[in-house]
């Protein structure tokens, strides 16, 4: 049976299908895609679409795709009705508070204002601190909150923490790691059980020879 696969474009999309060349899929129409959206699998009988992380999950939701390549950050965001089968360890991350060095919101007296693309992450967080707060949805540019007083801190992604340090912003604390995962519709895992398995044994390959090359292992 065919399976199709939606992958998240963007920063996840190389990696991705680097991946997938090392596991010796047929890439050619990922790799050279112009404007197309839908790509087939030159070797395989996948097809791909490349689509917002968001969307990713909207598509794996609806059983459109089988498959799912995500980050784990939006997984989080949006809650996961789907298997989440595997992390794929790129796309490496962190969610983190951070603030102006002089305003650290864990101080503040009162209820405390959060700026994020995170509200659900942001809110669940302060929550369990006991935390009263009041998150602010912002789409972008999340380190200008603090700074020009829409917040007193921030929820976001902090990779290289690069933005953070340029924008005179440090971090308060790590909520936790974010990476790149395999979602998987329930009900495509009953009908395509060997199909998926196919596909995600061969990921996993590929995950821990990078594991084993890094050191981490055996
Ligand atoms: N520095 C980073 N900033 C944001 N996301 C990162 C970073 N490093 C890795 N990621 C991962 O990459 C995924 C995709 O990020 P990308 O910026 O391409 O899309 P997006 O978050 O949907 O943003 P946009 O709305 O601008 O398309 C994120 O969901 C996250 O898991
Ligand atoms: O720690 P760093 O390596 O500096 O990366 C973190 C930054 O990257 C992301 O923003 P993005 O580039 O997606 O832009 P955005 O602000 O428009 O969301 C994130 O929201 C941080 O701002």
């Amino acid at each position: 049976m065919s399976l199709s696969v939606a992958l998240t474009k963007g920063r996840l999309e190389k990696k991705t299908v680097a991946m997938l060349e090392r596991m010796g899929y047929g890439t050619e129409n990922l790799k050279d895609k112009g404007r197309a959206l839908v790509f087939e699998d030159t070797k395989k009988d996948i097809r791909y679409f490349l689509v917002k992380s968001n969307d990713v999950i909207t598509y794996v939701n609806h059983g459109v795709a089988d498959i799912g390549v995500v980050g784990k950050d939006t997984l989080m965001e949006r809650g996961n009705q789907n298997y989440e089968l595997l992390d794929l360890e790129f796309g490496k991350c962190k969610f983190c508070v951070a603030s102006l060095p002089d305003q650290d919101v864990f101080q503040k007296v009162g209820h405390v204002k959060i700026g994020t693309k995170y509200p659900q992450v942001a809110r669940e967080y302060f929550l369990s601190r006991g935390i009263d707060v009041e998150v602010i949805k912002i789409d972008g540019s999340v380190e200008l909150a603090p700074i020009l007083g829409l917040a007193d801190g921030i929820v976001d992604i902090v990779e290289t923490g690069t933005t953070l340090k340029e924008n005179g912003l440090v971090i308060l604390e790590e909520v936790c790691e974010i990476s790149a995962r395999v979602i998987v519709n329930k009900a495509s895992f009953k009908l395509k059980r060997n199909e998926i398995m196919a596909v995600v044994r061969d990921l996993e390959s590929v995950v821990k020879e990078d594991a084993h090359k890094n050191g981490f292992e055996g």
